[in-house]
This record gives structure tokens, C-alpha cells and sequence, in this order.
């Protein structure tokens, strides 16, 4: 299988002010080192907990952070090179739908403002427009008369359900979500992800879904990536991640009960393996690479991050 998107040692960081009584910046390290590569059709899953660098991974490949080493090629193209009309094409076909849809969508709007107004930068015309929105309230069951509706009448669920109109109208590839569901009941959550299913399904779409609820990930997900203090721990097929994880980071989210307590200090300065290395099942030493695959499985040995 062809890759959409590829990531190369992705490195990102954000600079925190020292405060009022100090001048200057510290700087934080979101994403240190990710590699990923996404095949077309595949729906990817990163899952990890708060402020593992999920959401700086989604920001990098959409362009609202630099990186400040390493490339993000979608189809071949490093995103950070592209300029005026390259950069519009590529980003027609890269798609976010938000945690929050109430905080993107103006609560004034019209549904069909709101699901036609990416559209505008293509200068369809009205009747083409009309086409495309009706188009995506069929592909996501939704009754036409709600285009009349405004945004704020909406609830929750149907909110989101709009916010993934918009995403799909331009008729991208490659779809970004970020926690799609964690705002809603448990019930409505259900929905929505089997509706992106099926989408996926139909449109043929690529998706990338960020959530730290591994259970939600692993419904949506083919292959599924780990998080935790910027980097990727281990990264493979869901079932086998899953059922298998090879390390001790993954076990600690599947069984939270079960984990050692020195696992749950997410420290780089602290190892939670220590010397005993569980996937070898040898004493760890760093004559081995930081990054190893094993099979078809990718895993960071987490002894490495602090160096
Ligand atoms: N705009 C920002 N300015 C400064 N620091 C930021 C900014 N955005 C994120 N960070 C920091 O970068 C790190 C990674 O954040 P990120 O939002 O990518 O994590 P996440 O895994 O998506 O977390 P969450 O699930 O809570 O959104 C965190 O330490 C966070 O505090």
C-alpha cells in the first residue's frame, strides 16, 4: 500500500514565557522524533495521554506549527515548502475535524453556510454548491431540512455531525480527527463513530484519529500509534498492539490497575524499565538503536529518551 503521509523525525516545540518578573522563553519540547507513515486507506490511531503531543502532530501536518526539525510529506510533498496554489490543493485534501465543534462553527450560521463555507476559496458555482451540500447531508443521513437550521438550535452530536459534513464537502483524502467524541454521551459517541466508519468505507478516506481513550481509538482504528512525552513508544496493527503490547507504556493503558506505580510517572528523567528490558528480555544497553522494529511493529525503547 502507497503512503499519503509520511513523518521523518518529526521535532516540534513551543516557547513558554518566563513570566512577568523575567524576560525570555523556555522552550518545551510537544514532539520529539516522530516517525509515521500512513498508507492510503488505513485509519491510524494515536492514542496517549494529556499532553503526550497528539494534537502538535495534527497542528504539524495542517500547518498551524513549524516543525523545527525533521518533514511532513503528504503525496511526496513536504508540507512546509508548499506555496500559493500547490499549498491550496494540498490543503483541500487534508480535512481536521475538532474536539470542540461548537468552538469552529459560528453558532449564527445557517447549516448551510456553515458546511458550504469551505468551499469558498473553489468559486463553484450556486448550483454546484447546492449539489455538494446536499450530496454530503445524504452520505451522513442526515434530512435535508436541517440546512435551515441555525447552528446553535443543534445538539451535541448533530453538531459534530455538521462539523464532519464541512470536513468531508472539499472532498478530501486524508482526514484528522481529534477526539472526535470525547464531548459527548456514550450513546451519541457510538453513532458517531460508526458513522465515520462507514464514511471511511464510502469516501474512501484516510484518517488519523487522536483520542486518549484507547478503547475508542482501537473501534475506529487499523494500526495504532502510543504517545507519551512527545514520542511514539510503540506503533503497530491494533489487533496485535492490542493483544500483545510490547511495552510496558502500552500495557499501563490497556490495564491502568495493573501497572507498577513508578510506570505511571511519565518522566523523561525516569525510566520505568530501567535496566530489565521487557520486549528483549534482556538487560537494556545502549548499544541498541532508540527505534527498532520488531516484525511489523515499530518500538521506542523508552531508556533512550534521555539521551
Ligand atoms: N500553544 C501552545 N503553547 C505552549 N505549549 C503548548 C501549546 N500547545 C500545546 N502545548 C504543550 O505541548 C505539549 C503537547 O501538547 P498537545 O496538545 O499536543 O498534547 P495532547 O496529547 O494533544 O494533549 P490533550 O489530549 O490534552 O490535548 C503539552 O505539554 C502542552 O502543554
Amino acid at each position: 500500500m502507497s503512503s499519503i503521509l509520511r513523518i521523518e523525525n518529526l521535532y516540534v516545540s513551543y516557547k513558554i514565557p518566563l513570566g512577568h518578573l523575567r524576560y525570555g522563553y523556555r522552550k518545551i519540547w510537544a514532539v520529539k522524533g516522530v516517525d509515521m507513515d500512513v498508507p492510503h486507506g488505513i485509519a491510524l490511531g494515536i492514542v496517549g495521554g494529556s499532553g503526550s503531543g497528539k494534537s502538535t502532530i495534527l497542528k504539524a501536518i495542517l500547518g498551524f506549527v513549524k516543525p523545527e526539525r525533521g518533514r511532513i510529506l503528504f503525496r511526496g510533498f513536504d508540507i512546509a515548502k508548499l506555496k500559493g496554489r500547490e499549498r491550496r490543493v494540498i490543503s483541500r485534501e487534508i480535512s481536521y475535524v475538532p474536539q470542540e465543534p461548537s468552538q469552529s462553527i459560528n453558532p449564527k450560521m445557517r447549516v448551510y453556510d456553515v458546511v458550504a463555507e469551505p468551499l469558498k476559496p473553489l468559486k463553484l458555482s450556486v448550483d454546484e454548491v447546492e449539489h455538494r451540500v446536499y450530496s454530503v447531508l445524504e452520505v451522513l443521513d442526515l434530512d435535508p431540512s436541517i440546512r435551515n437550521m441555525f447552528a446553535k438550535e443543534l445538539s451535541g452530536g448533530m453538531l459534530q455531525r455538521i462539523a464532519i459534513a464541512r470536513a468531508i464537502i472539499t472532498r478530501p483524502s486524508l482526514v484528522l480527527l481529534d477526539e472526535p467524541t470525547s464531548n459527548l454521551d456514550i450513546s451519541i459517541q457510538a453513532q458517531i463513530l460508526n458513522m465515520l466508519i462507514d464514511l471511511k468505507q464510502k469516501l474512501n478516506l484516510t484518517y488519523i484519529f487522536v483520542s486518549h481513550d484507547i478503547d475508542v481509538v482501537s473501534y475506529v482504528a487499523n494500526r495504532i500509534a502510543v504517545m507519551a512525552s512527545g514520542r511514539i513508544l510503540e506503533e503497530g496493527n491494533v489487533d496485535k498492539v492490542l493483544t500483545e503490547p510490547l511495552h510496558p507504556y502500552t500495557s499501563m493503558l490497556l490495564e491502568p490497575s495493573k501497572a507498577p506505580e513508578e510506570m505511571k510517572l511519565l518522566d523523561d528523567e525516569l525510566c520505568p524499565i530501567r535496566s530489565w528490558c521487557p520486549w528483549r528480555q534482556e538487560i537494556c544497553s545502549k548499544l541498541y538503536p532508540p527505534k527498532t522494529m520488531i516484525g511489523d511493529r515499530y518500538v521506542y525503547c523508552w531508556r533512550y529518551s534521555k539521551h
